[in-house]
């Protein structure tokens, strides 16, 4: 049930939140919205807190004052229906060594409840420019191919907030070019979109909205 006072088309909603470690105030006061269909870019120096931000929006770490609402319910982990609105590629995405590229993404798709896990991950091995390494284990794979499988991890499960973290590390220029047409083509489609990035042209290609790290202190 959506509070009457939320707009229909608000996913996320960051609200006076605050993080601390011992005495360091990592951020204070970030209050911030990404609705469907748009892309927020958190931007900010080295340190500024961005990434402890969006593991508090993933439900990795928890605030220390404020709140973060998905689709209008407080962030719980142990929530089926917020793990099913969440798809996040934050930190190293953990693959099983001896399982390939394709196999990692049908077993996604399909603790997911995907239907037809292995045409999706086909054709997602195939949107994400690695048919070729299909049945490579990861450690064969380069660290820009890696990355585009952690990202391809993301687009074989159901969300309604994309949550990438540096997606940009370890892709070549064409990389980058491709990840900006398919963070476009997630807003196309409805979903709502979050990053941190470093990379000044990714986020023009693709933020509606930024976010700026350095004002949290
Ligand atoms: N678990 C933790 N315990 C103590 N301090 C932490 C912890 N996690 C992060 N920090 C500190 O919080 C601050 C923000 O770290 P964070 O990784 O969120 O920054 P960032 O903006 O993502 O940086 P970068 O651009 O380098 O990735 C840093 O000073 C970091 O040392």
């Amino acid at each position: 049930m959506l509070n009457p006072s939320q707009p229909e088309d608000q996913v996320l909603a960051v609200r006076d939140a605050e993080r601390r470690f011992g005495d360091l105030r990592v951020f204070a006061a970030v209050t911030f919205d990404v609705l469907a269909g748009r892309c927020c870019a958190i931007v900010g120096a080295n340190g500024a807190g961005k990434s402890t931000l969006l593991r508090c929006v993933t439900g990795a770490d928890r605030l220390d004052g404020g709140t973060i609402t998905v689709d209008g319910s407080v962030v719980d982990e142990s929530s089926p229906t917020f793990r099913a609105a969440v798809a996040s590629v934050v930190g190293d995405v953990a693959t099983f060594a001896h399982l390939t590229a394709h196999e990692h993404l049908q077993l996604v798709a399909t603790a997911h409840g995907m239907p037809d896990p292995y045409v999706l991950a086909t054709r997602t091995l195939s949107d994400v420019g690695l048919s070729s390494a299909a049945d490579q284990l990861p450690v064969t794979l380069s660290s820009g191919q890696r990355r585009r499988l952690a990202v391809a991890s993301a687009f074989v499960r159901p969300r309604r907030l994309l949550v990438l973290d540096e997606p940009e590390q370890h892709l070549d220029a064409g990389g980058r070019a491709w990840l900006a047409a398919r963070i476009n083509a997630e807003k196309a489609a409805g979903t709502a979109v979050l990053i941190v990035s470093h990379d000044p042209a990714l986020v023009s290609a693709v933020a509606d909205d930024t976010v700026d790290g350095d004002s949290w202190r």
